[in-house]
Protein backbone atom coordinates (compact mmCIF):
# COMPACT_ATOMS: atom_id res chain seq x y z
CA UNK A 1 0.00 0.00 0.00
CA UNK A 2 0.97 3.78 -0.35
CA UNK A 3 3.10 5.03 2.66
CA UNK A 4 -0.17 7.88 2.66
CA UNK A 5 -2.74 4.88 3.06
CA UNK A 6 -0.26 3.20 5.53
CA UNK A 7 -0.21 6.53 7.89
CA UNK A 8 -4.26 6.75 7.48
CA UNK A 9 -4.61 3.30 8.50
CA UNK A 10 -2.34 3.88 11.66
CA UNK A 11 -4.15 7.09 12.65
CA UNK A 12 -7.41 5.03 12.00
CA UNK A 13 -6.25 2.53 14.76
CA UNK A 14 -5.04 4.72 17.58
CA UNK A 15 -8.55 5.92 17.18
CA UNK A 16 -10.11 2.49 17.17
CA UNK A 17 -8.52 2.94 20.97
CA UNK A 18 -6.70 -0.96 20.54
CA UNK A 19 -5.64 -1.14 24.10
CA UNK A 20 -3.15 -4.05 24.75
CA UNK A 21 -3.90 -5.62 21.29
CA UNK A 22 -1.15 -3.44 20.08
CA UNK A 23 1.51 -5.66 21.95
CA UNK A 24 -0.09 -8.83 20.25
CA UNK A 25 3.01 -10.40 18.14
CA UNK A 26 2.39 -9.58 14.23
CA UNK A 27 -0.34 -7.37 15.54
CA UNK A 28 1.22 -5.03 12.61
CA UNK A 29 -0.95 -1.97 12.32
CA UNK A 30 2.15 0.90 12.47
CA UNK A 31 4.31 2.51 9.70
CA UNK A 32 7.35 0.86 9.36
CA UNK A 33 5.46 -2.30 7.86
CA UNK A 34 3.08 -3.21 5.49
CA UNK A 35 -0.64 -4.72 5.43
CA UNK A 36 -0.37 -6.71 2.87
CA UNK A 37 3.37 -8.01 3.07
CA UNK A 38 3.43 -7.96 6.52
CA UNK A 39 0.16 -9.75 7.20
CA UNK A 40 -1.56 -7.05 9.54
CA UNK A 41 -4.26 -8.50 12.35
CA UNK A 42 -7.37 -8.32 10.30
CA UNK A 43 -6.58 -7.26 7.03
CA UNK A 44 -6.76 -8.99 3.57
CA UNK A 45 -5.37 -7.36 0.32
CA UNK A 46 -5.89 -8.63 -2.96
CA UNK A 47 -4.37 -11.94 -4.77
CA UNK A 48 -0.96 -9.46 -5.90
CA UNK A 49 -0.87 -7.92 -2.24
CA UNK A 50 -1.08 -4.86 -3.19
CA UNK A 51 -3.96 -3.22 -1.88
CA UNK A 52 -6.31 -3.97 1.20
CA UNK A 53 -9.48 -5.07 0.34
CA UNK A 54 -10.78 -6.16 3.45
CA UNK A 55 -10.58 -4.55 6.94
CA UNK A 56 -12.56 -7.24 10.04
CA UNK A 57 -11.83 -6.19 13.54
CA UNK A 58 -14.27 -8.33 16.00
CA UNK A 59 -14.00 -9.24 19.30
CA UNK A 60 -11.46 -7.22 20.16
CA UNK A 61 -12.48 -4.88 23.23
CA UNK A 62 -11.68 -2.10 20.86
CA UNK A 63 -13.30 1.16 22.53
CA UNK A 64 -12.45 4.29 20.84
CA UNK A 65 -14.21 5.64 17.43
CA UNK A 66 -14.61 4.93 14.29
CA UNK A 67 -12.44 7.54 11.84
CA UNK A 68 -14.01 6.66 8.34
CA UNK A 69 -12.10 9.70 6.87
CA UNK A 70 -9.14 7.69 7.78
CA UNK A 71 -10.13 4.33 6.77
CA UNK A 72 -11.77 5.84 3.55
CA UNK A 73 -8.38 6.53 2.53
CA UNK A 74 -8.09 2.84 1.50
CA UNK A 75 -9.51 3.33 -2.00
CA UNK A 76 -10.08 -0.36 -2.74
CA UNK A 77 -12.04 -1.49 0.91
CA UNK A 78 -14.88 -3.24 0.21
CA UNK A 79 -15.57 -4.73 3.49
CA UNK A 80 -15.19 -3.07 7.07
CA UNK A 81 -16.52 -4.97 9.84
CA UNK A 82 -15.65 -3.89 13.68
CA UNK A 83 -18.51 -6.12 15.05
CA UNK A 84 -18.39 -7.07 18.77
CA UNK A 85 -15.91 -4.29 20.47
CA UNK A 86 -16.67 -0.83 22.69
CA UNK A 87 -16.85 1.20 19.83
CA UNK A 88 -18.57 4.89 20.74
CA UNK A 89 -19.16 7.58 18.64
CA UNK A 90 -21.41 8.98 16.15
CA UNK A 91 -21.38 7.84 12.33
CA UNK A 92 -19.41 9.98 10.45
CA UNK A 93 -20.54 11.14 7.55
CA UNK A 94 -17.31 10.60 5.55
CA UNK A 95 -18.61 6.92 5.30
CA UNK A 96 -19.60 7.84 2.19
CA UNK A 97 -15.84 8.36 1.38
CA UNK A 98 -16.01 4.04 0.88
CA UNK A 99 -16.96 4.55 -2.45
CA UNK A 100 -16.37 0.95 -3.19
CA UNK A 101 -17.21 -0.44 0.28
CA UNK A 102 -19.98 -3.59 -0.26
CA UNK A 103 -20.18 -4.84 3.66
CA UNK A 104 -20.40 -2.64 6.43
CA UNK A 105 -20.90 -4.42 9.86
CA UNK A 106 -21.17 -2.15 12.99
CA UNK A 107 -23.28 -4.52 15.60
CA UNK A 108 -22.93 -4.91 18.98
CA UNK A 109 -20.80 -1.74 19.42
CA UNK A 110 -21.62 2.06 21.76
CA UNK A 111 -22.33 3.70 18.33
CA UNK A 112 -25.17 6.55 19.64
CA UNK A 113 -26.68 9.57 17.25
CA UNK A 114 -28.35 8.87 14.05
CA UNK A 115 -27.13 7.24 10.58
CA UNK A 116 -25.71 10.15 8.60
CA UNK A 117 -27.66 10.51 4.91
CA UNK A 118 -24.80 10.15 3.16
CA UNK A 119 -24.84 6.12 4.10
CA UNK A 120 -27.11 6.18 1.41
CA UNK A 121 -24.26 7.38 -0.74
CA UNK A 122 -22.40 4.60 -1.15
CA UNK A 123 -23.21 3.03 -4.52
CA UNK A 124 -22.15 -0.49 -4.25
CA UNK A 125 -23.21 -1.37 -0.73
CA UNK A 126 -24.87 -4.97 -0.14
CA UNK A 127 -25.00 -5.48 3.57
CA UNK A 128 -25.52 -2.62 6.46
CA UNK A 129 -25.56 -3.88 9.96
CA UNK A 130 -25.86 -1.54 12.17
CA UNK A 131 -28.22 -3.73 15.19
CA UNK A 132 -27.72 -3.72 18.86
CA UNK A 133 -25.95 0.01 19.05
CA UNK A 134 -27.24 2.79 21.37
CA UNK A 135 -28.28 4.53 17.58
CA UNK A 136 -30.61 7.28 17.60
CA UNK A 137 -32.69 9.59 15.33
CA UNK A 138 -34.92 9.09 11.95
CA UNK A 139 -33.47 5.93 9.37
CA UNK A 140 -32.68 8.14 5.82
CA UNK A 141 -34.46 6.71 2.70
CA UNK A 142 -32.46 4.42 1.61
CA UNK A 143 -34.73 3.21 -1.75
CA UNK A 144 -31.42 4.55 -3.77
CA UNK A 145 -29.58 1.85 -3.05
CA UNK A 146 -30.19 -0.29 -5.50
CA UNK A 147 -27.61 -2.97 -4.82
CA UNK A 148 -28.13 -3.17 -0.60
CA UNK A 149 -29.71 -6.58 0.11
CA UNK A 150 -29.48 -6.91 4.09
CA UNK A 151 -30.19 -4.10 6.39
CA UNK A 152 -30.70 -5.06 9.95
CA UNK A 153 -30.49 -2.63 12.43
CA UNK A 154 -32.40 -4.38 15.07
CA UNK A 155 -31.97 -3.55 18.92
CA UNK A 156 -31.28 0.26 18.98
CA UNK A 157 -33.21 3.89 19.60
CA UNK A 158 -34.13 4.62 16.18
CA UNK A 159 -37.13 7.34 15.67
CA UNK A 160 -39.60 8.21 13.14
CA UNK A 161 -41.45 6.12 9.78
CA UNK A 162 -40.54 2.75 8.66
CA UNK A 163 -37.93 4.12 5.76
CA UNK A 164 -38.17 3.34 2.36
CA UNK A 165 -36.26 0.80 0.87
CA UNK A 166 -36.51 -1.53 -2.32
CA UNK A 167 -38.09 -4.33 -0.12
CA UNK A 168 -38.34 -6.88 -3.16
CA UNK A 169 -34.84 -6.78 -3.81
CA UNK A 170 -33.90 -7.10 0.22
CA UNK A 171 -32.80 -10.36 1.72
CA UNK A 172 -32.93 -9.88 5.03
CA UNK A 173 -34.45 -6.27 7.10
CA UNK A 174 -34.84 -6.00 10.87
CA UNK A 175 -35.31 -2.68 12.32
CA UNK A 176 -36.98 -4.78 15.58
CA UNK A 177 -36.71 -3.30 19.17
CA UNK A 178 -36.73 0.28 18.39
CA UNK A 179 -39.20 3.42 19.02
CA UNK A 180 -40.24 3.43 14.78
CA UNK A 181 -43.85 4.50 14.42
CA UNK A 182 -46.50 4.56 12.21
CA UNK A 183 -48.01 2.71 9.24
CA UNK A 184 -45.28 -0.11 8.07
CA UNK A 185 -45.04 0.31 4.20
CA UNK A 186 -47.22 -1.88 1.89
CA UNK A 187 -44.25 -3.16 -0.01
CA UNK A 188 -42.22 -4.59 2.64
CA UNK A 189 -43.14 -7.85 1.20
CA UNK A 190 -41.78 -10.84 2.64
CA UNK A 191 -40.79 -9.45 5.77
CA UNK A 192 -43.04 -10.49 8.57
CA UNK A 193 -43.31 -9.32 11.91
CA UNK A 194 -40.25 -10.18 13.51
CA UNK A 195 -38.47 -7.59 11.25
CA UNK A 196 -41.06 -5.24 13.31
CA UNK A 197 -41.61 -6.46 16.53
CA UNK A 198 -40.86 -4.29 20.05
CA UNK A 199 -41.73 -0.79 18.29
CA UNK A 200 -44.55 0.03 20.52
CA UNK A 201 -45.91 2.54 18.33
CA UNK A 202 -45.98 1.48 15.01
CA UNK A 203 -48.89 -0.51 13.11
CA UNK A 204 -49.55 -2.63 10.46
CA UNK A 205 -50.76 -6.24 9.28
CA UNK A 206 -47.51 -7.69 10.30
CA UNK A 207 -48.12 -6.98 13.49
CA UNK A 208 -51.83 -7.51 13.78
CA UNK A 209 -52.17 -3.48 15.03
CA UNK A 210 -54.55 -2.17 12.79
CA UNK A 211 -53.76 1.55 11.96
CA UNK A 212 -56.09 3.77 11.92
CA UNK A 213 -58.09 5.54 8.43
CA UNK A 214 -56.35 8.63 8.19
CA UNK A 215 -52.96 8.00 9.70
CA UNK A 216 -51.77 11.82 9.86
CA UNK A 217 -54.34 12.91 11.46
CA UNK A 218 -55.71 9.68 14.05
CA UNK A 219 -51.64 8.96 14.77
CA UNK A 220 -51.81 10.53 18.35
CA UNK A 221 -54.96 9.02 18.89
CA UNK A 222 -53.96 5.67 18.78
CA UNK A 223 -50.76 6.65 20.56
CA UNK A 224 -53.28 7.84 23.07
CA UNK A 225 -55.00 4.86 23.14
CA UNK A 226 -51.94 2.41 23.20
CA UNK A 227 -50.52 4.46 26.10
CA UNK A 228 -53.95 4.54 27.84
CA UNK A 229 -54.53 0.61 27.69
CA UNK A 230 -50.71 0.46 28.55
CA UNK A 231 -52.00 2.98 31.41
CA UNK A 232 -55.21 0.57 32.31
CA UNK A 233 -52.79 -2.87 32.02
CA UNK A 234 -50.16 -1.84 34.44
CA UNK A 235 -52.87 -0.46 37.00
CA UNK A 236 -54.80 -3.95 36.38
CA UNK A 237 -51.47 -5.46 36.88
CA UNK A 238 -50.73 -3.44 40.74
CA UNK A 239 -54.05 -4.62 40.98
CA UNK A 240 -53.63 -8.21 40.89
CA UNK A 241 -50.20 -7.75 42.87
CA UNK A 242 -51.81 -6.13 45.41
CA UNK A 243 -54.79 -8.65 45.93
CA UNK A 244 -51.72 -11.62 45.77
CA UNK A 245 -49.63 -9.97 48.82
CA UNK A 246 -52.87 -9.38 50.41
CA UNK A 247 -54.34 -13.45 49.87
CA UNK A 248 -50.75 -13.94 51.20
CA UNK A 249 -51.03 -12.43 54.55
CA UNK A 250 -54.03 -13.69 54.71
CA UNK A 251 -53.54 -17.62 54.38
CA UNK A 252 -51.23 -18.21 56.76
CA UNK A 253 -50.65 -21.72 56.06
CA UNK A 254 -50.20 -22.31 51.98
CA UNK A 255 -47.85 -24.94 52.31
CA UNK A 256 -51.17 -27.07 54.17
CA UNK A 257 -53.05 -26.12 51.35
CA UNK A 258 -50.51 -27.60 48.59
CA UNK A 259 -49.87 -30.70 50.34
CA UNK A 260 -53.87 -31.55 51.06
CA UNK A 261 -53.54 -31.91 47.03
CA UNK A 262 -50.62 -33.72 47.04
CA UNK A 263 -51.91 -37.38 46.56
CA UNK A 264 -48.99 -39.49 45.05
CA UNK A 265 -46.06 -37.81 45.94
CA UNK A 266 -43.47 -39.11 47.81
CA UNK A 267 -44.04 -37.05 51.08
CA UNK A 268 -45.23 -38.01 54.30
CA UNK A 269 -45.02 -37.06 58.05
CA UNK A 270 -44.26 -33.73 58.97
CA UNK A 271 -47.23 -30.51 58.89
CA UNK A 272 -45.43 -28.50 55.77
CA UNK A 273 -47.75 -25.47 57.42
CA UNK A 274 -45.64 -25.67 60.89
CA UNK A 275 -42.75 -23.22 61.82
CA UNK A 276 -42.53 -22.02 57.88
CA UNK A 277 -40.34 -18.74 58.73
CA UNK A 278 -38.29 -18.83 55.19
CA UNK A 279 -39.13 -17.16 52.18
CA UNK A 280 -41.98 -19.47 50.92
CA UNK A 281 -40.72 -20.34 46.98
CA UNK A 282 -42.51 -17.95 44.28
CA UNK A 283 -44.19 -20.86 41.70
CA UNK A 284 -45.88 -22.10 45.36
CA UNK A 285 -48.21 -19.40 44.75
CA UNK A 286 -50.46 -20.83 41.46
CA UNK A 287 -50.51 -23.81 43.51
CA UNK A 288 -51.89 -22.83 45.88
CA UNK A 289 -54.39 -20.30 43.90
CA UNK A 290 -55.06 -23.41 41.53
CA UNK A 291 -56.74 -25.16 44.83
CA UNK A 292 -59.43 -28.20 44.51
CA UNK A 293 -57.64 -30.00 41.80
CA UNK A 294 -55.84 -32.63 42.62
CA UNK A 295 -51.77 -33.17 41.73
CA UNK A 296 -48.99 -35.18 41.89
CA UNK A 297 -45.13 -34.59 42.37
CA UNK A 298 -43.56 -37.56 41.13
CA UNK A 299 -39.64 -37.74 42.71
CA UNK A 300 -37.30 -40.34 40.49
CA UNK A 301 -34.59 -41.85 42.69
CA UNK A 302 -31.50 -39.98 42.06
CA UNK A 303 -28.81 -39.72 44.61
CA UNK A 304 -28.97 -35.92 43.85
CA UNK A 305 -32.35 -35.65 45.37
CA UNK A 306 -32.57 -38.64 48.13
CA UNK A 307 -35.28 -37.91 50.12
CA UNK A 308 -36.51 -34.99 48.12
CA UNK A 309 -40.10 -33.72 49.00
CA UNK A 310 -42.23 -31.26 47.44
CA UNK A 311 -42.87 -29.43 50.95
CA UNK A 312 -39.03 -28.93 50.91
CA UNK A 313 -38.46 -27.20 47.66
CA UNK A 314 -42.07 -25.13 48.25
CA UNK A 315 -39.98 -24.23 51.25
CA UNK A 316 -37.10 -23.60 50.39
CA UNK A 317 -35.75 -19.66 49.18
CA UNK A 318 -36.25 -19.52 45.03
CA UNK A 319 -34.98 -16.95 42.51
CA UNK A 320 -36.14 -16.65 39.60
CA UNK A 321 -33.15 -17.32 36.89
CA UNK A 322 -35.28 -17.03 33.92
CA UNK A 323 -38.78 -16.32 31.74
CA UNK A 324 -38.71 -17.36 28.61
CA UNK A 325 -41.58 -17.90 26.39
CA UNK A 326 -42.62 -21.08 27.85
CA UNK A 327 -41.99 -20.10 31.44
CA UNK A 328 -40.31 -19.10 34.27
CA UNK A 329 -36.94 -21.14 35.90
CA UNK A 330 -36.30 -20.57 39.65
CA UNK A 331 -33.17 -21.73 41.51
CA UNK A 332 -33.93 -23.55 44.81
CA UNK A 333 -31.58 -24.47 47.05
CA UNK A 334 -33.85 -27.00 49.50
CA UNK A 335 -32.70 -27.73 53.41
CA UNK A 336 -29.36 -29.53 52.88
CA UNK A 337 -29.49 -30.70 49.63
CA UNK A 338 -27.87 -29.87 46.12
CA UNK A 339 -29.51 -26.18 44.26
CA UNK A 340 -32.00 -27.73 41.77
CA UNK A 341 -33.78 -26.03 39.47
CA UNK A 342 -37.63 -25.78 38.53
CA UNK A 343 -39.10 -24.74 35.53
CA UNK A 344 -42.33 -23.91 35.67
CA UNK A 345 -44.48 -24.65 32.21
CA UNK A 346 -47.12 -22.06 31.39
CA UNK A 347 -49.76 -22.75 29.14
CA UNK A 348 -49.28 -26.48 28.15
CA UNK A 349 -52.61 -27.56 26.68
CA UNK A 350 -51.76 -31.06 28.00
CA UNK A 351 -53.31 -33.29 30.35
CA UNK A 352 -52.36 -34.43 33.53
CA UNK A 353 -52.50 -37.81 32.68
CA UNK A 354 -50.67 -37.29 28.97
CA UNK A 355 -48.25 -35.16 30.60
CA UNK A 356 -47.38 -38.17 33.50
CA UNK A 357 -47.39 -40.59 30.72
CA UNK A 358 -45.14 -38.12 28.56
CA UNK A 359 -42.80 -38.17 31.49
CA UNK A 360 -42.37 -41.18 32.18
CA UNK A 361 -41.63 -42.26 29.01
CA UNK A 362 -38.77 -39.14 28.97
CA UNK A 363 -37.16 -39.91 32.62
CA UNK A 364 -36.83 -43.57 30.87
CA UNK A 365 -34.17 -42.78 28.58
CA UNK A 366 -30.83 -42.00 29.88
CA UNK A 367 -28.14 -40.95 28.25
CA UNK A 368 -24.65 -39.47 29.94
CA UNK A 369 -25.17 -36.14 27.71
CA UNK A 370 -28.61 -35.57 28.57
CA UNK A 371 -29.71 -33.77 31.87
CA UNK A 372 -31.75 -36.38 34.11
CA UNK A 373 -35.04 -34.71 35.04
CA UNK A 374 -35.34 -35.49 38.85
CA UNK A 375 -39.01 -34.84 39.54
CA UNK A 376 -41.94 -33.52 38.04
CA UNK A 377 -45.23 -32.37 39.23
CA UNK A 378 -48.69 -31.20 37.28
CA UNK A 379 -51.77 -29.84 38.11
CA UNK A 380 -54.16 -28.76 35.76
CA UNK A 381 -53.01 -25.52 36.14
CA UNK A 382 -49.44 -25.96 36.00
CA UNK A 383 -46.19 -28.28 35.56
CA UNK A 384 -42.98 -28.32 37.19
CA UNK A 385 -39.85 -29.70 36.40
CA UNK A 386 -36.84 -30.40 38.76
CA UNK A 387 -33.41 -30.53 37.24
CA UNK A 388 -29.99 -30.34 38.73
CA UNK A 389 -28.51 -27.22 38.92
CA UNK A 390 -25.33 -26.39 36.61
CA UNK A 391 -23.27 -23.92 37.59
CA UNK A 392 -21.19 -24.06 34.69
CA UNK A 393 -23.93 -22.57 32.37
CA UNK A 394 -24.86 -22.66 29.28
CA UNK A 395 -23.01 -23.30 25.67
CA UNK A 396 -24.91 -19.63 25.27
CA UNK A 397 -23.41 -18.08 27.86
CA UNK A 398 -20.03 -19.78 26.87
CA UNK A 399 -19.88 -18.21 23.70
CA UNK A 400 -21.78 -14.83 24.26
CA UNK A 401 -21.02 -14.42 27.38
CA UNK A 402 -18.55 -12.27 28.88
CA UNK A 403 -15.69 -14.37 28.01
CA UNK A 404 -16.99 -14.04 24.23
CA UNK A 405 -16.00 -18.00 23.56
CA UNK A 406 -12.27 -16.70 23.14
CA UNK A 407 -11.08 -19.63 25.10
CA UNK A 408 -13.60 -21.77 23.76
CA UNK A 409 -11.23 -23.37 20.77
CA UNK A 410 -12.12 -25.51 17.50
CA UNK A 411 -11.30 -28.96 19.17
CA UNK A 412 -13.72 -28.22 22.29
CA UNK A 413 -16.34 -26.78 20.25
CA UNK A 414 -15.95 -30.05 17.49
CA UNK A 415 -16.11 -32.02 20.19
CA UNK A 416 -19.44 -30.55 21.79
CA UNK A 417 -20.92 -30.66 18.60
CA UNK A 418 -20.39 -34.31 18.34
CA UNK A 419 -21.71 -35.01 22.00
CA UNK A 420 -25.05 -33.34 21.49
CA UNK A 421 -25.19 -34.81 18.24
CA UNK A 422 -24.79 -38.42 19.53
CA UNK A 423 -27.24 -37.30 22.12
CA UNK A 424 -30.08 -35.85 20.37
CA UNK A 425 -29.83 -38.79 17.58
CA UNK A 426 -30.06 -41.70 20.92
CA UNK A 427 -33.13 -39.55 22.08
CA UNK A 428 -34.76 -39.29 18.98
CA UNK A 429 -34.07 -43.14 18.17
CA UNK A 430 -35.21 -43.94 21.44
CA UNK A 431 -38.49 -41.37 21.29
CA UNK A 432 -39.27 -41.72 17.56
CA UNK A 433 -42.45 -44.07 18.28
CA UNK A 434 -43.84 -42.04 21.28
CA UNK A 435 -43.48 -38.88 18.70
CA UNK A 436 -41.35 -36.50 21.11
CA UNK A 437 -38.74 -34.58 20.14
CA UNK A 438 -36.88 -32.10 21.97
CA UNK A 439 -39.13 -29.19 20.94
CA UNK A 440 -36.81 -26.35 22.18
CA UNK A 441 -33.35 -27.10 21.50
CA UNK A 442 -31.06 -24.24 21.55
CA UNK A 443 -27.43 -23.17 23.30
CA UNK A 444 -29.60 -22.03 26.60
CA UNK A 445 -30.59 -25.18 26.73
CA UNK A 446 -27.03 -26.74 26.42
CA UNK A 447 -25.32 -27.11 30.34
CA UNK A 448 -22.23 -27.67 31.17
CA UNK A 449 -22.48 -30.28 34.22
CA UNK A 450 -19.52 -30.20 36.55
CA UNK A 451 -16.87 -32.30 34.54
CA UNK A 452 -17.34 -29.23 31.57
CA UNK A 453 -19.28 -32.50 29.67
CA UNK A 454 -21.90 -30.35 27.67
CA UNK A 455 -25.40 -31.98 28.76
CA UNK A 456 -29.18 -31.82 26.66
CA UNK A 457 -31.62 -29.77 28.77
CA UNK A 458 -35.50 -29.90 28.74
CA UNK A 459 -35.73 -32.65 26.51
CA UNK A 460 -39.43 -33.04 25.09
CA UNK A 461 -40.76 -29.97 27.35
CA UNK A 462 -41.97 -27.84 25.14
CA UNK A 463 -44.83 -28.11 23.10
CA UNK A 464 -44.20 -25.02 20.63
CA UNK A 465 -45.73 -27.90 18.64
CA UNK A 466 -49.33 -29.54 18.99
CA UNK A 467 -49.64 -32.22 20.61
CA UNK A 468 -50.99 -35.10 19.43
CA UNK A 469 -54.58 -36.12 21.85
CA UNK A 470 -54.87 -39.47 19.98
CA UNK A 471 -53.06 -42.48 21.07
CA UNK A 472 -53.31 -44.42 18.18
CA UNK A 473 -51.77 -41.60 16.04
CA UNK A 474 -49.27 -42.52 13.16
CA UNK A 475 -45.61 -41.73 13.96
CA UNK A 476 -45.07 -40.92 10.61
CA UNK A 477 -47.61 -38.49 9.92
CA UNK A 478 -46.23 -35.12 8.56
CA UNK A 479 -46.58 -33.19 11.55
CA UNK A 480 -44.59 -35.70 13.64
CA UNK A 481 -41.51 -36.06 11.18
CA UNK A 482 -41.80 -31.91 11.03
CA UNK A 483 -40.90 -31.70 14.62
CA UNK A 484 -38.14 -33.97 14.30
CA UNK A 485 -36.77 -32.24 11.56
CA UNK A 486 -37.38 -29.11 13.22
CA UNK A 487 -34.74 -30.04 16.15
CA UNK A 488 -32.43 -30.97 13.10
CA UNK A 489 -32.75 -27.47 11.80
CA UNK A 490 -32.59 -26.53 14.94
CA UNK A 491 -29.48 -27.78 15.49
CA UNK A 492 -28.18 -26.30 12.99
CA UNK A 493 -28.58 -23.43 13.97
CA UNK A 494 -26.60 -24.21 17.37
CA UNK A 495 -23.52 -25.32 15.11
CA UNK A 496 -23.89 -21.73 12.93
CA UNK A 497 -23.33 -20.69 16.57
CA UNK A 498 -20.39 -22.62 17.60
CA UNK A 499 -19.11 -21.61 14.11
CA UNK A 500 -19.46 -17.91 13.87
CA UNK A 501 -19.58 -17.17 17.82
CA UNK A 502 -22.61 -14.91 16.61
CA UNK A 503 -26.09 -15.22 19.06
CA UNK A 504 -29.00 -16.48 16.97
CA UNK A 505 -31.91 -13.98 16.43
CA UNK A 506 -35.29 -15.56 14.37
CA UNK A 507 -34.73 -19.00 14.62
CA UNK A 508 -31.39 -18.28 12.68
CA UNK A 509 -32.59 -17.84 9.58
CA UNK A 510 -31.18 -14.25 9.34
CA UNK A 511 -27.82 -15.90 10.35
CA UNK A 512 -28.50 -18.91 7.58
CA UNK A 513 -29.15 -16.40 4.79
CA UNK A 514 -26.16 -14.57 6.11
CA UNK A 515 -23.69 -17.81 5.99
CA UNK A 516 -24.90 -18.65 2.69
CA UNK A 517 -24.34 -15.17 1.12
CA UNK A 518 -21.20 -14.87 2.54
CA UNK A 519 -20.04 -18.21 1.09
CA UNK A 520 -21.18 -16.95 -1.83
CA UNK A 521 -19.39 -14.30 -2.48
CA UNK A 522 -16.38 -16.71 -1.44
CA UNK A 523 -15.31 -14.72 1.76
CA UNK A 524 -16.18 -18.01 3.63
CA UNK A 525 -12.96 -17.09 6.26
CA UNK A 526 -15.31 -13.69 7.36
CA UNK A 527 -18.30 -16.04 8.72
CA UNK A 528 -16.03 -17.75 11.24
CA UNK A 529 -15.46 -17.02 14.65
CA UNK A 530 -12.37 -14.61 15.38
CA UNK A 531 -11.19 -16.82 18.05
CA UNK A 532 -11.23 -19.58 15.77
CA UNK A 533 -9.14 -18.17 13.30
CA UNK A 534 -6.57 -16.56 15.73
CA UNK A 535 -6.48 -20.18 16.92
CA UNK A 536 -5.39 -21.35 13.56
CA UNK A 537 -8.22 -24.03 13.19
CA UNK A 538 -8.07 -25.28 9.94
CA UNK A 539 -10.41 -23.85 7.55
CA UNK A 540 -11.10 -26.88 5.71
CA UNK A 541 -12.32 -28.46 8.59
CA UNK A 542 -14.80 -25.19 9.08
CA UNK A 543 -15.66 -25.12 5.95
CA UNK A 544 -17.13 -28.54 6.24
CA UNK A 545 -18.80 -28.33 9.72
CA UNK A 546 -20.49 -25.49 8.39
CA UNK A 547 -21.97 -26.95 5.30
CA UNK A 548 -22.92 -29.71 7.87
CA UNK A 549 -25.17 -26.61 9.59
CA UNK A 550 -26.38 -25.51 6.01
CA UNK A 551 -27.87 -28.92 5.40
CA UNK A 552 -29.55 -29.18 8.75
CA UNK A 553 -31.08 -26.03 8.05
CA UNK A 554 -32.08 -26.94 4.27
CA UNK A 555 -35.94 -26.96 4.78
CA UNK A 556 -36.88 -29.21 1.39
CA UNK A 557 -34.60 -32.31 2.35
CA UNK A 558 -32.92 -31.88 6.24
CA UNK A 559 -30.90 -35.09 7.12
CA UNK A 560 -31.70 -37.07 9.78
CA UNK A 561 -30.07 -36.92 13.19
CA UNK A 562 -28.14 -40.03 12.94
CA UNK A 563 -26.47 -39.13 9.65
CA UNK A 564 -25.90 -35.40 11.18
CA UNK A 565 -24.54 -37.38 14.15
CA UNK A 566 -21.94 -39.67 11.92
CA UNK A 567 -20.64 -36.93 9.94
CA UNK A 568 -19.25 -34.88 12.73
CA UNK A 569 -18.12 -38.12 14.68
CA UNK A 570 -15.87 -38.69 11.19
CA UNK A 571 -14.79 -35.25 11.05
CA UNK A 572 -13.77 -35.10 14.78
CA UNK A 573 -11.91 -38.39 13.84
CA UNK A 574 -10.07 -36.54 11.22
CA UNK A 575 -9.20 -33.30 13.22
CA UNK A 576 -7.97 -35.27 16.09
CA UNK A 577 -6.01 -37.78 13.79
CA UNK A 578 -4.15 -34.18 12.05
CA UNK A 579 -3.25 -33.18 14.92
CA UNK A 580 -1.49 -36.49 16.31
CA UNK A 581 0.31 -36.52 13.21
CA UNK A 582 1.79 -32.75 13.04
CA UNK A 583 3.88 -31.25 14.94
CA UNK A 584 3.73 -32.65 18.79
N1 LIG B 1 -30.28 -26.76 35.27
C1 LIG B 1 -29.82 -25.54 35.05
N2 LIG B 1 -28.75 -25.09 35.72
C2 LIG B 1 -28.24 -23.86 35.50
N3 LIG B 1 -28.74 -22.99 34.61
C3 LIG B 1 -29.82 -23.38 33.90
C4 LIG B 1 -30.41 -24.66 34.08
N4 LIG B 1 -31.45 -24.78 33.22
C5 LIG B 1 -31.49 -23.62 32.54
N5 LIG B 1 -30.53 -22.76 32.93
C6 LIG B 1 -30.25 -21.41 32.43
O1 LIG B 1 -31.19 -20.49 32.97
C7 LIG B 1 -31.58 -19.54 31.99
C8 LIG B 1 -33.07 -19.48 31.88
O2 LIG B 1 -33.55 -20.72 31.41
P1 LIG B 1 -34.98 -20.89 30.77
O3 LIG B 1 -35.16 -22.32 30.44
O4 LIG B 1 -35.99 -20.19 31.59
O5 LIG B 1 -34.85 -19.99 29.47
P2 LIG B 1 -34.65 -20.33 27.97
O6 LIG B 1 -34.12 -21.72 27.78
O7 LIG B 1 -33.84 -19.22 27.40
O8 LIG B 1 -36.09 -20.16 27.41
P3 LIG B 1 -37.30 -21.19 27.22
O9 LIG B 1 -36.79 -22.54 27.71
O10 LIG B 1 -38.41 -20.65 28.03
O11 LIG B 1 -37.55 -21.17 25.76
C9 LIG B 1 -30.89 -19.96 30.71
O12 LIG B 1 -29.77 -19.12 30.52
C10 LIG B 1 -30.44 -21.37 30.94
O13 LIG B 1 -29.23 -21.65 30.26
Amino acid sequence: EDQSVIQALVVFMDKLGPGSMQTTPGWGWNTSSDPCTSKWVGVTCDKNNVSVKKIVLEKLNLTGNLDFESVCKVSNLLVLSVSFNNITGNLQQEVANCKRLTHLYLSGNRFSGGLPDSITDLPNVKRIVVSNNGFTGQLPDFSRLTSLLTFFAQNNQFTGPVPRFNYRQLEGFSVANNDLSGPIPDDTGRFDANSFVGNPQLCGKELAVQCPVKPSKKKSKLRDVLLYSGYAVLAGIVVVLIAIIACKKTKKRPGVKIRSHVKNGSDSGRSSGSKNSRTRSEFSTTSVESGGVSSSMVVLSSPVVNGLKFEDLLRAPAELIGRGKHGSLYKVRPDNGVPVVVKRIKDWKISRDEFKKRLQKIVEVKHPNVLPVLAYYSSKQEKLLVYEFQQNGSLFRLLHGSQNGQIFGWGSRLSLASSIAGALTFMHHELQADSIPHGNFKSTNILFNNNMEPCLSEYGLMSTYNHDPNPDHDPTNVQTTNTFESDVHAFGVVLLELLTGKPVQDNGSGLAKWVTSVVKEEWTVEVFDKALIVEGASEERMVVLLQVALKCMNNSTPPAMAEVAAMISSLKEEDERSMTSSDP
